[in-house]
């Protein structure tokens, strides 16, 4: 930057220096040129004095003899008119020469000979009036003719030394006029390449500035632009980080899924999205939650194999959906749909899918946040289902699948208090496998377990959604019924034991033989006000059905 002024500003010096030559150089020729002028007019003034000065002292012979000849008077007034000019004309002589001193001494010369000369002239007139022809013939000797000679001589020598100074004086002047032409043939071509030079040194200056203002503007859009992506990312990072935090808190897999619904559909608000989850079978992926409106639909359920994310592991993105290769999507309303397939997973397994699709392919350039919130949601579903599954454990019996005793006394408990709150009735059976001890020692205890699980399914399909269908220990079993009265728990308790008795089970290959169930049933608020008595009594009329002969139902005594 800084070069490029010092060296505009010396090319500008040397422009300037370059034209003010120019300019002495011209006014330097041109006083030269007038000087010269003036000293030629000079020289041909003087010349034309001295041709003058003879021509008139000429004159003045011719006339003089001209009138000695004739005698006639006009003669004589031309003698006189011609003569009268020379001491004029020899004085302006002397003046034009007063600078060159050889000229003025011969002026002087001059002058003292046309003096001699018309003295001369008029005495031979004198003479010619005294004496006639004869005296003025003999006024005429020799030194009137060296007196001619001296000033032809003298005016000879003059007009040469004048024509000497005029031919110096022409090569002075064309001197002067080849240095103007010099001047103007190099000086103003060097002057203006000059010029030249630093307008092109200016002109790249300016286009170099107007290039690095354009990168700086440039730079300034990106930076700009990455202020924005970084505002963004940083929002988006924000909301990643409250979503990790409320995941936390989610009691449920579907409260997972409905916040990531959420989550994205404001992060991506065009943006459609479906959340599939596997089954525990890892057979196929059932969709769990939609979120605004597909542009390219996909299956409702889907096998692993119909998705090349599911297939790899590994995000499938597709800018345009009609080449998308993945089977299960489909319904691609137009072109230029993206989609994108993200695989949950979580300790290696794969635990469900996350689809989008949208009109516009600008989300799948910024798929980390998506691809986060995924990981996020992964983990997050895998921790509520093992979650599950252990809440399940911990109040499921294993070999039946029903409630343990545990969870029979809590929901006993809060079921009886609710329906006493409410002034409805609760119904309790306690059911028993007739001469179970005896089974298990014929068939064995892998035989009895059997028929354990089958009873104990047979028991939750003869179940309502309120009814609580317990294992109360070994092979005796517990039945809530909330809201039953005891007609309608006796009814029950009939259909089941009927049920049971018409149960085959199938053990290693081979049909066991049907066994029978005995159940007594109580009712609150008749037979108790609690779980402990309604128990109590239950168990007291199983007991006499037992004693009754098994297979059979047997209700409170108080009824
Ligand atoms: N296979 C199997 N047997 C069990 C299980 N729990 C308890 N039992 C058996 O169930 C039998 C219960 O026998 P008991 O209480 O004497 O009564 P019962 O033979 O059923 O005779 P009644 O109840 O009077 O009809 C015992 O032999 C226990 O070992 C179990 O989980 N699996």
């Amino acid at each position: 930057m800084r070069k490029i002024k010092e060296r505009t500003r010396f090319g500008l010096l040397i422009a300037a220096l370059i034209f003010i030559g120019i300019g002495a150089g011209i006014l330097y020729g041109a006083q030269r040129l007038i000087i010269d002028a003036r000293s030629v007019a000079h020289t041909n003034a003087v010349m034309a004095a001295l041709d003058e000065m003879e021509a008139r002292l000429r004159d003045a012979e011719s006339a003089q003899r001209g009138y000695l000849l004739t005698g006639r008077v006009e003669y004589l007034v031309d003698y006189h008119g011609s003569r009268e000019h020379v001491p004029a004309l020899v004085d302006r002589i002397a003046t034009l020469v007063a600078d060159n001193p050889i000229q003025t001494r011969r002026a002087r010369a001059l002058r003292a000979h046309t003096e001699l000369r018309l003295h001369q002239m008029a005495n031979t007139l004198l003479r010619y009036g005294s004496d006639g022809l004869v005296g003025a013939r003999a006024s005429m000797g020799s030194d009137v003719l060296q007196t001619s000679s001296a000033i032809r001589r003298i005016k000879a020598q003059m007009v040469s030394d004048e024509r000497l100074l005029l031919e110096r004086r022409a090569t002075s002047t064309g001197y002067s006029a080849n240095v103007l032409r010099a001047l103007a043939v190099l000086g103003i071509p060097l002057g203006l390449t000059v010029i030249l030079s630093v307008y092109v040194l200016l002109v790249r200056e300016i286009a170099r500035r107007s290039e690095a203002e354009a990168a700086a503007r440039d730079v300034q859009a990106r930076l700009r632009e990455g202020n924005a992506e970084l505002e963004h990312k940083s929002a988006d990072l924000r909301a990643l980080s409250r979503y990790g935090g409320m995941l936390q808190g989610c009691v449920d897999p579907q409260e997972a899924l409905q916040l990531t619904s959420r989550l994205l559909s404001t992060l991506r608000p065009g943006t459609a999205g479906t959340i599939y989850r596997m089954r525990n079978s890892q057979d196929y992926a059932e969709a769990a939650i939609h979120w605004g409106r597909h542009s390219a639909t996909s299956a409702e359920s889907l096998l692993p194999e119909a998705c090349w994310a599911l297939r790899r592991n590994q995000p499938n993105l597709s800018p345009d959906a009609a080449h998308s290769h993945c089977p299960h999507v489909s319904g691609v309303q137009h072109d230029g749909v993206a989609t994108a397939c993200v695989p949950l997973m979580a300790q290696g397994a794969q635990i469900g899918l996350l689809y989008l699709s949208d009109d516009d392919d600008g989300f799948l350039a910024r798929m980390d946040i998506i691809e986060a919130a995924a990981e996020q949601l992964s983990m997050a579903l895998s921790n509520l289902s093992l979650r599950e599954r252990l809440q399940l454990q911990s109040i499921r019996e294993p070999l039946t699948g029903l409630f343990n005793r545990r969870y029979l006394e809590e929901s006993a408990t809060r079921e009886l208090a609710r329906c006493a709150r409410r002034d409805l009735p609760l119904s309790l059976m306690m059911l028993d496998v007739d001469h179970f001890k005896a089974f298990n020692d014929v068939h064995g205890h892998a035989g009895g377990d059997a028929v354990l699980a089958q009873f104990g399914k047979l028991l939750a399909e003869h179940s309502r959604g309120e009814d609580i269908a317990c294992r109360y220990g070994g092979e005796e079993f517990t039945l809530i019924l909330p809201e039953a009265p005891p007609a309608a728990a006796l009814q029950r308790a009939e259909a089941i034991r009927s049920a049971v008795e018409a149960m085959r089970v199938q053990h290693m290959g081979h049909d066991l033989p049907p066994v029978t169930v005995s159940i007594g049933v109580a009712s609150f608020p008749a037979d108790g006000n609690t779980p402990d008595a309604l128990l109590r009594v239950a168990d007291a009329a199983l007991y006499r059905a037992k004693h009754n002969g098994r297979n059979c139902v047997e209700p409170a005594r108080a009824h």
